[in-house]
């Protein structure tokens, strides 16, 4: 169990070094971390899995929730996913995954849509790539998505919440349970961010701080 944390910074060069310098392809890291959050949501038993709602940005975020769309569906469970933002400028990791998930025609929804019919929301809306406050229709999606019935299951970092402070950054997403890829980011395990991480989940990926998981 790794439980030391790291900064946002060191997350996106962890991130970087394992793909440019060790060389594995992100892509296989975005596949590996969406099954570690697949895996953690169906062997959450606070979860139920009726009904799910992606909620996705169009970063690498928003890829990993797009896997864990596709991976819920090839299982059989119901979901729908929701993007917010520009798909035309959607990252190359998450067009590659919203056109696999185009192959399963997994339902698309919209800014319109009700939360109260889904069970758990997914909230893959931005992670380590948060750099400003929170408004507009990420704002609106995050509000709706905390006023509904539905519990939320995070990936990375509650969107909305900054990393490495636990401050709010206009609004944050208030999850039941959170997957954080590596190593939790320190403003999470802050007293003042347990309402928005919930029980938090860290997916060991291949991304480590040395070169090994032993050597951290
Ligand atoms: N890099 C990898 O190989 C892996 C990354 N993982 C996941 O990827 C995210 C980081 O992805 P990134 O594309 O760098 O950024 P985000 O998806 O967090 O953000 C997307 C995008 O959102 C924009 N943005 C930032 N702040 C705001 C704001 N306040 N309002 C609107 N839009 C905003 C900005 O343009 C960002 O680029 C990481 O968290 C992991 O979930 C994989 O899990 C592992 C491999
Ligand atoms: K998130």
């Amino acid at each position: 169990m790794m439980t030391q944390s790291i900064t946002v910074e060191e997350s996106r060069e962890l991130d970087d070094k394992t793909i440019n310098k060790i060389g594995i392809p992100s892509l296989v890291l975005m596949e590996r971390a969406g099954l570690k959050i697949y895996e953690d949501m169906i062997n959450n038993k606070d979860l139920n899995l009726d009904n799910v709602l992606i909620l996705a940005g169009t970063g690498n975020n928003g890829g990993d929730g797009l896997v864990v769309a596709r991976l819920l569906e090839t299982h059989g469970y119901n979901v729908s996913i929701l993007t917010v933002g520009n798909p035309d400028h959607a990252s190359h990791d998450h067009k590659a995954q919203a056109h696999i998930c185009d192959y399963y025609q997994i339902k698309k929804v919209f800014m319109n849509e009700k939360f109260d019919k889904y069970t758990t929301l997914v909230d893959a809306l931005f992670g380590s790539g948060l750099s400003r406050n929170v408004g507009g229709d990420f704002a609106t999606i995050i509000d709706k998505a905390n006023a509904s019935a539905a519990k939320i299951h995070a990936i990375d970092i509650p969107s909305g919440l900054n990393g490495d402070t636990g401050e709010v950054m206009g609004t944050a997403i208030k999850a039941a349970s959170t997957s954080t890829i590596a190593y939790p980011k320190v403003g999470m395990l802050k007293d003042e961010a347990k309402p928005y991480t919930g029980k938090i989940y860290v997916d060991d990926i291949g991304i480590y701080r040395g070169n090994s998981f032993e050597n951290e």
